[in-house]
């Protein structure tokens, strides 16, 4: 299967670089990007590769291409209280509304539905690869991954383990969580998709004892997989976490000492990591997902991106659905560009307001700096820049086709603006109608209003279909449930 495209492709293969590679020709074969050139060579380049120029899809004026979004921090079980829920601190937030929300997931239908919708809302997004916490059964996790594959989404997808501190309906025992944690990771590889990657998921340090998290480590050794958790993200958590173990300095140390920093692993927020955590975790090629929307409403403290990448460490940026009220990853950029200038405002009011200086300004990123972190930086963050992240001969072809005209879209072109500037009007008041086509590995799975999914995974009971919700007719939402066309 052979794809050409010209016209323009727009990414950030490194921090704080933007390029705008205009008219390209750029071939995409087998999923993988075949070849870039200038759109001058067309005629030989066409002939390389046995195509005639009526096979060259041409990108209309205002239309470009742009990488898959990556979305490194999404809790797939809390979709269904998304936007809602943003009144109390991040351990009451958990009790009141996460742990509820999560368990009814156990319904299978329910989690059927309702994980549909959430890839089919990512991918409207342009979020071609999420990182998801799952929850803690079983089953649910594999209808996640079920829901992934059909729907043709990347993805790395971890079972949820807690077996301390939490409800009695919504715990494990230790045996049973590694138990089910490895069933999960060999359901997953049984797929046998290379878009799909199994992760350890201990929730974070306050539900999971040493025994629990020392086993995990053992299981993501054992099939070199992804580790994902919750690293010194509140006030709350962290002094939870000192109290159930005074004898370590901070959350770096412990989940150290249980092995659980390693390359492939990507710990959520960080906003109270010291320099010495950060310089632990780039020893460890540990990564850091940066969640500015969900650090507002439960964090107590900024990222400092900046000091961070200056640090070495690898970052990435997450929604954290539904800590984050969004789902969309142009959010999080503006939320990343947002809590980088309330880095300079605090410097700015702690002065008294009186003077700007040079220091104010280190910490404060542009559009550029969080498109990276949404492309590039989240793809090192998984240890898959080699596949994804950028356009780069090579690598897989994860993009979205983007169009600043669209009908009825949020925003407007005027005579005079440059296509850098449509761009940023893209990036900063763009959203879903903008985005035309999602490719992923080089199949398109959503055009216009339709899910193609993948067509290679027969046999599916995932609903590609538009424009479903679910109506519950009881208070608990479980017992009698109907999909109604909205
Ligand atoms: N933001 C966030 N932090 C957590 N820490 C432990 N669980 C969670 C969660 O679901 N969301
Ligand atoms: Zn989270």
């Amino acid at each position: 299967m052979i794809l050409a495209f010209r016209g323009n492709f727009v990414h950030t293969p490194s921090y704080g670089q933007m390029d705008m590679l205009l008219d390209k020709l750029v071939i995409v074969k087998e999923g993988k990007i075949a070849r870039i050139a200038t759109g001058d060579h067309e005629s030989e380049v066409l002939q390389e590769f046995s195509l005639s120029s009526s096979d060259v899809r041409r990108l209309r004026e205002g239309e470009f291409f742009l990488p898959g979004l990556i979305d490194t921090h999404v809790h797939a079980p809390q979709y269904k209280f998304t936007g809602t829920g943003t009144d109390v601190p991040l351990m009451e937030w958990l009790r009141k509304y996460t742990f509820p929300s999560e368990e009814s997931y156990k319904d299978r239908e329910a989690a059927q539905h309702r994980h549909a919708l959430l890839v089919k809302r990512f991918l409207s997004n342009g979020t071609t690869t999420a990182t998801y916490f799952g929850s803690l059964h079983l089953e649910p996790n594999k209808i996640l991954v079920d829901s992934i594959l059909a729907l043709g989404q990347r993805a790395v997808v971890g079972k949820v383990n807690m077996d301390r501190e939490s409800p009695e309906d919504y715990m494990e025992t230790t045996e049973q969580g590694l138990k089910d944690a490895e069933e999960f990771v060999q359901y997953t590889l049984s797929k046998k998709t290379t878009r799909i990657y199994p992760c350890i998921t201990p929730r974070f340090i306050p539900t999971c004892t040493v025994e629990s998290m020392k086993g995990l480590a053992a299981i993501a050794r054992k099939y070199n997989i992804h580790i994902q958790s919750h690293i010194s993200e509140c006030c709350g958590e962290v002094n939870f976490s000192r109290h159930l173990h005074p004898e370590y300095k901070t959350d770096a140390y412990v989940f150290d000492d249980m092995g659980l920093l390693t390359d492939k692993t990507l710990m959520a927020h960080g906003t109270l990591l010291t320099d010495e955590d950060i310089k632990l975790l780039v020893e460890r090629g540990t990564s850091v997902s940066h969640c500015p929307l969900s650090n507002f409403f439960l964090g107590d403290a900024c990222f400092r991106v900046n000091n961070a990448m200056k640090l070495g460490l690898k970052v990435g940026l997450g929604t954290d659905v539904a800590g984050g009220i969004s789902p969309s990853m142009l959010s999080a950029i503006r939320m990343a560009v947002v809590n980088s200038r309330c880095l300079r405002a605090h410097k700015l009011a702690v002065k008294g307001g009186l003077e700007v200086t040079p220091d104010m300004e280190v910490d404060v990123i542009s559009y550029k700096e969080g498109l990276y972190l949404a492309t590039m930086g989240g793809a090192k963050a998984l240890n898959i820049d080699n596949q994804v992240g950028s356009f780069e001969e090579g690598k897989e072809f994860d993009a979205l086709l983007v169009d600043v005209n669209a009908e009825g879209g949020p925003f407007d072109i005027f005579d005079g603006d440059t296509i850098e500037d449509q761009f940023e009007k893209f990036i900063n008041l763009g959203d879903d109608r903008n985005i035309l086509e999602v490719y992923v590995q080089g199949v398109m799975v959503k055009q216009g209003d339709v899910f193609l999914g993948d067509s290679t995974i027969k046999g599916t009971s995932v609903d590609l279909a538009n424009g479903k919700r679910e109506v519950s007719t009881s208070d608990e939402g479980q017992q009698s449930k109907r999909v109604k066309a909205s």
